[in-house]
């Protein structure tokens, strides 16, 4: 299944309401409680000012208009105006206050999400596609934000509306009341009958739209390889098709709602119509004023308003209960490899790294990938891991690195167990170059300085030269402040790599892990890279994952990994005389360079 279809399948758009997390998502209002208290206050004052609004009116036409009373009108139209001022300045009060509010919390949750994130172990990584964690930082936290900002004042302004007016209309005549409300039963039966199939429409329209969204992204990413293949015609065939949908589920949604919301103010106006008949027949016999009439027909206007907005706020609150879902289930989920209690700070080291009865699996479901991995080295020495793909090198590279840990076995460095460091102060003291190293976007000297940040320009500049970078950034037009670009796309793969050299020998770490690059680059960067690594590797312990023949044979310990157990360890003369995997892996390098040399030569 492609990672689009997947999003629609998991990301489900609502979810029933769950007082939970209705509790946790008002934890983020707290802060904010007494602004929001005021808020509360300003919208019910303001409620009650519209709400006096057709009484005046009333007034005006029946004291007013109907006594020929100048002055009653005046002061009246006077007071009319005086409240729509107050209104305004109110409403404007708490728009502003809402959305201060609701961009803090906003502010708050990405920040807390951002957060945790990045603390969040490889294995939280491990079975989730980017597109799928970004859309929960950004679409998940909008939800909740809208529901626990708009959404709440919305629920609370328009039931307070509907209460008042429901009370007016029966204060005033509740004859009349009961009278226009007997067209509510089928007004009811309509909505509740279509408003879900409008909102499973509009749903659908905006999964669709993701759908849209994460398929662009996949082709733009991947565009060398659609073109490289001709998928063009493919892809746009299955463009087209989730196009379709995206076009049939709004086309439904609006059709939908061009259909019945015409409906539901026509029998809306049919209501308004039995009032004004018998209104007027009470009217004309003298027991109504006019003015009266006219007020109770604009409150039964403004009842359908709120009727509307609260089945709106009520779908806001079930989306906002599954983007909580999702995003409590971030929050929650705690990293797996984190400083035990009794954790303290690795001290210098000398570099010395032991591996005891190692085994690990990166699921408790599978098997294990690494079986009992056991070796010594010395501070200083170069390691070579080799072995078939899929053996378990980068493994034993992430949980020295401690990106996992191990299930069972013990990992020492300097002697000390790896559970009893901080993560900080181990890592601090560690480098890893991977064959496609992630630059990014920013200068050449930013992503230097990415470990170090506090390194002196001196100290910048040297470590460029050892790395052979300073011939590369020569060449650039602004030197050290060139921007990259994102994934420092403006560079070549050999640049690339000189470039993590600089940056990972610039932060000096004491053990140094290299995946050795496989892809081919020029004779001469090649040169370079190997000069530059030499430079790197000068009295540090390393680890490097080598596909080199010559880095291989220059190691002081060869691990031969295979099905995840070291099949062989030793140097490379002592490996050779056993004859065995080792010896056979050389002895087939051999022979595929020498048919290379034979097919150039
Ligand atoms: N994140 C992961 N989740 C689950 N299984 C994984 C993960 N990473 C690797 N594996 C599995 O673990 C085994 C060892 O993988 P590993 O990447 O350590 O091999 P490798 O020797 O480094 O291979 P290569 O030379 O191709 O990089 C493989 O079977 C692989 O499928």
């Amino acid at each position: 299944m492609s990672q689009v279809e997947w999003d629609m399948d998991e990301d489900i758009e609502e979810k029933p309401f769950n007082m939970k997390y209705m509790r946790r998502m008002l934890r983020y209002l707290y802060p904010y409680r007494r602004l929001m208290s005021l808020v509360v206050v300003i919208v019910l004052f303001n409620m009650l000012l519209s709400l006096s609004e057709p009484i005046i009116l009333a007034y005006i036409i029946d004291k007013g208009i109907g006594d020929k009373n100048f002055a009653v009108i005046t002061a009246l139209g006077i007071s009319l105006l005086g409240i729509r001022l107050v209104s305004w300045l109110f409403s404007w009060m708490h728009t502003r206050w809402i959305n201060f509010t609701g961009q803090r919390i906003l502010f708050d949750l990405r920040q807390q999400l951002f957060n945790h994130l990045q603390s969040l172990s490889f294995r939280f990584f491990d079975g989730r596609p980017a597109g799928k964690i970004m859309s929960r930082i950004t679409n998940d936290t909008n939800a909740i934000g809208e529901l626990i900002n708009g959404g709440l004042i919305t629920m609370v302004m328009e039931v307070t509306h509907l209460l008042g007016i429901v009370i007016i209309l029966f204060w005033m005549d509740w004859q009349l009341a009961l009278l226009s409300f007997i067209m509510m039963p089928l007004l009811y039966v309509i909505v509740a009958k279509v408003r879900p199939k409008i909102e499973g429409s509009w749903s659908r329209s905006r999964s669709t739209m993701s759908a849209i969204n994460g398929n662009l992204n996949e082709t733009i990413q991947g565009i060398r390889v659609v073109q490289a293949f001709s998928r063009q015609s493919n892809n746009n065939d299955k463009f087209n098709e989730i196009n379709t949908r995206n076009k049939k589920a709004f086309m439904r949604a609006i059709t939908l709602e061009s259909t019945v919301y015409p409906l539901v103010e026509m029998i809306g106006m049919i209501g308004t119509c039995i009032v004004v008949w018998f209104g007027a027949i009470r009217v004309i016999d003298g027991a109504l004023s006019l003015g009266f009439i006219m007020a109770f027909i604009n409150y039964l206007w403004r009842f359908w308003g709120p009727l509307s907005a609260l089945s709106k706020v009520y779908s806001q609150l079930l989306s906002a209960m599954a983007s909580a879902e999702r995003i409590f289930e971030v929050l929650d989920t705690d990293s797996e490899v984190k400083n035990s209690s009794n954790a303290r700070a690795l001290p210098p080291i000398d570099g010395g790294v032991e591996f005891e009865h190692v085994s690990f699996r990166y699921d408790d479901n599978k098997p294990n990938v690494l079986h009992d991995v056991s070796f010594k080295v010395k501070p200083g020495q170069r390691v070579a891991l080799v072995g078939p793909t899929g053996a378990g090198k980068s493994t034993i590279v992430n949980l020295l690195m401690r990106f996992y840990d191990a299930t069972d076995g013990s990992l020492r460095i300097d002697g000390m167990d790896v559970k009893n460091a901080t993560l900080e102060s181990l890592r601090k003291q560690m480098g890893i170059v991977l064959q496609d190293s992630f630059i990014f976007a920013g200068t050449v000297e930013q992503n230097m300085r990415y470990g170090n940040e506090e390194a002196t320009d001196e100290q910048l500049r040297k470590a460029g030269e050892s790395v052979r970078l300073d011939r590369v950034v020569a060449q650039l037009s602004d030197g050290y402040a060139t921007e990259v670009e994102e994934r420092g796309s403006k560079l070549s793969v050999g640049q690339r790599q000189l470039l993590a050299f600089g940056r990972v020998l610039l932060s000096d770490p004491r053990i140094l892990i290299l995946d050795e690059a496989t892809s081919s680059v020029d004779t001469e960067t090649e040169q370079h890279i190997q000069e530059a690594l030499q430079t790197l590797l000068a009295g540090r312990t390393a680890f490097i994952i080598a596909h080199r023949l010559s880095t291989i044979r220059d190691a002081d310990l060869i691990l031969v990994v295979q099905d995840g157990r070291i099949a062989e360890q030793g140097s490379h003369e002592a490996l050779m005389k056993q004859s065995g995997l080792y010896a056979n892996l050389v002895l087939t390098q051999l022979s595929m360079q020498e048919s290379v040399i034979l097919q150039t030569s």
